[in-house]
């Protein structure tokens, strides 16, 4: 696998191996994730990329039978043998899953619900917070005069942005994208794919995507998995250009997968 020579990780996984049961699904991975940068994961399906990015705030801990050897180390911890404060981890590290899954609440206490865990009752505050969340999601303009409305009332699209809306109340530091936009149509993708262009400022994202287009056109940094292992991590460019593995070049050119 080629290197990366860049120092600021906020996450450094070394020699990670995952099991279900019997089955070793990731396979001694090695994965340095650089502070505001957008890292894509692609593979063909089953490689193990939900898998991966749920290690990454241990979601992947509420499946039964999993267990984990290796380190991940998230700013120079390592979750899995330190002790971790998992509420603070999440915080931390929030995630975006396929489909918006709002809950079934007004669009105001959708995005209330994090800061609202973490003890905040004062309205004016949590009105600051909504109105700051939702313009950082480019929604505030079309939700603004119905806050109180169902969530579920949203076009899928909107329930995606309210959804990462809520995910940027807890102010986290990384983003986790499990296939955010595979459930939308090209116009709400695009908006998310502007969104994700514009949250890097401040966030650090790791995005797994089926479409191939989409990490090319979002991603700093590109990771290839194949059954489990990690093939190939580079500078997006590099690696729709020139893959250092024949697997990722059969993969970016349509041979398999
Ligand atoms: N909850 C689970 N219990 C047992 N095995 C699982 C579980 N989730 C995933 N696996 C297995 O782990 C492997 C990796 O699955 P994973 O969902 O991470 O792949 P993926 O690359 O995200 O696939 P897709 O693109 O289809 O979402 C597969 O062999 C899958 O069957």
């Amino acid at each position: 696998m080629s290197t990366l020579t860049t120092t600021e990780r906020v996450f450094d996984v070394k020699d990670l191996n995952l099991w279900y049961g019997d089955n070793l699904a990731l396979k001694s991975i090695n994965f340095p994730i650089h502070y505001n940068e957008v890292t894509a994961i692609i593979g063909p399906s089953g490689c193990g990329k939900s898998t991966f990015i749920k290690t990454l705030n241990l979601m992947i801990n509420m499946i039964p039978g999993v267990k984990m050897s290796g380190e991940i180390n998230y700013r120079g911890k390592n979750i899995l043998s330190d002790k971790v404060d998992l509420v603070e981890l999440r915080k931390n590290v929030g995630m975006v899953f396929q489909k918006g899954n709002p809950f079934p609440q007004s669009i105001y206490d959708n995005v209330a619900y994090g800061p609202r865990i973490h003890g905040l009752k004062k309205k004016q505050e949590l009105d600051e917070i909504i109105e700051k969340s939702l313009i950082d999601v480019a929604l505030w303009d079309e939700v603004k005069d119905r806050l109180n409305a169902p969530a579920m009332g949203l076009s899928g699209g909107q329930q995606q942005r309210l959804c990462i809306a809520r995910a940027l109340t807890t102010k986290p530091e990384v983003l986790l994208m499990d296939e955010p936009t595979s459930a939308l149509d090209p116009i709400s993708t695009s908006k998310i794919e502007e969104l994700i262009f514009e949250l890097k400022e401040k966030y650090t994202i790791v995005i797994v995507t089926h479409n191939m287009q989409q990490a090319s056109r979002v991603s700093d940094k590109t990771a290839f998995f194949l059954m489990g292992e990690l093939i190939e991590l580079d500078d997006t460019t590099k690696v729709f250009s020139q893959p250092y593995d024949q697997r990722t070049e059969d993969y970016i050119s349509g041979r398999f997968g």
